[in-house]
């Protein structure tokens, strides 16, 4: 079997569309949106992801501001950056791109977040309800996953509830902004699930879970962790990996965590890096701080 790739960047084409028409129908009804990223020190990740944020708020045209503190910023100084956000109404969503520097405490940092501001839900309120099966917002990553299987899906002619739930759906990688929330939007799907992490490989047990799904999620953030033999023939492989390598000449690259080349030739379908599910999740974050001028509209 050859694996068909699977498109992101298409998918996060039509998304745009989307996307537009909501922002039209939210700026008509009176709301007002605007997102700002808030960095903390230098991490290549999540410059990568800035860039990405930038060019997709000036396509949708929804205004976007990024702060820069310095990677030594005591915590007050971050709190109160955020607290002045809080009270800022042109400011619908605000995102805090991670890695924290070690000396922030990130429970902290998160739980400063007005809840209805935190288009990422990871604010304990918002991960709660989330958890629940209620989500107020859905993590753009996470969402991005899903709406790459849905958009797959729909080509496919398949049947979106009967293939969910006749589906196991292994999740690898535990993270709080994608492992945990792709896990509750599975049992949404009222899937069967499984959850693991990359420790199962040093147990030499990685296989024998992730063999088990029709559909693989990988958010370990181990480049080349899932090989042919990790995979069921026949699955649906999602590689959520975003991990920053060297390439000839000391030229950084992105690669995910799937070993494509091999992948391919077991999977019956499978998304790539770059392209696949990274160019979904920026177009999701608008699409939450769009939401967001929406609920702060009705907490007014
Ligand atoms: N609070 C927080 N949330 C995040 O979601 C988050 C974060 N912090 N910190 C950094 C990582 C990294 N990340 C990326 C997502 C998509 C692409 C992306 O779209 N990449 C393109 C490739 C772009 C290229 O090739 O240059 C693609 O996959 O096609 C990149 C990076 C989100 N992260």
């Amino acid at each position: 079997m050859t694996a068909q790739v699977i498109d992101g960047r298409k998918i996060a084409a039509a998304l745009r569309e989307v996307v537009a028409e909501e922002r039209d129908t939210t700026r008509a009804c009176g709301g007002r949106f605007g997102l700002t990223t808030i960095s903390i020190g230098e991490n290549a990740a999540a410059s990568a992801y800035l860039r990405r944020i930038e060019r997709t708020a000036e396509q949708l045209r929804v205004p976007h501001r990024s702060v820069r503190l310095d990677g030594s910023s005591p915590a007050e100084e971050v709190l109160a950056a955020i607290r002045e956000l809080n009270g800022d109404e042109s400011v619908s969503g605000i995102l805090v791109l991670r890695p924290l520097p070690s000396h922030l405490d990130e429970a902290k940092v998160f739980a400063a977040l007005d809840p209805v501001k935190d288009v990422e839900a990871v604010h304990p309120e918002n991960a709660g309800l989330l958890a629940l099966g209620t989500p107020r917002y859905i993590p753009s990553t996470a969402a991005a996953v899903y709406h790459v299987l849905d958009s797959w899906l729909a080509d496919m002619g398949e049947e979106p509830s009967a293939f969910y739930r006749g589906s196991r759906i292994v999740v690898v990688g535990r993270s709080n902004n994608v492992g945990k929330p792709a896990v509750s939007l599975a049992y949404a799907k009222q899937s069967a699930v499984t959850s693991v992490d990359e420790w199962a490989s040093v147990g030499g047990r990685l296989g024998a879970h992730t063999r088990r799904g029709d559909v693989l999620i990988v958010a370990a953030g181990v480049p080349g962790l899932i090989r042919a033999e990790h995979v069921r023939a026949g699955a649906v492989v999602i590689d959520v990996g975003i991990n920053i390598v060297e390439g000839e000449g000391g030229t950084p690259c992105i690669v995910g965590d799937v070993a494509l080349e091999e992948v391919v030739g077991r999977a019956r379908a499978i998304t790539p890096v770059p392209g696949g599910v990274g160019p979904v999740t920026d177009v999701w974050l608008i699409r939450n701080t769009v939401l967001a001028a929406r609920y702060a509209m009705g907490a007014r």
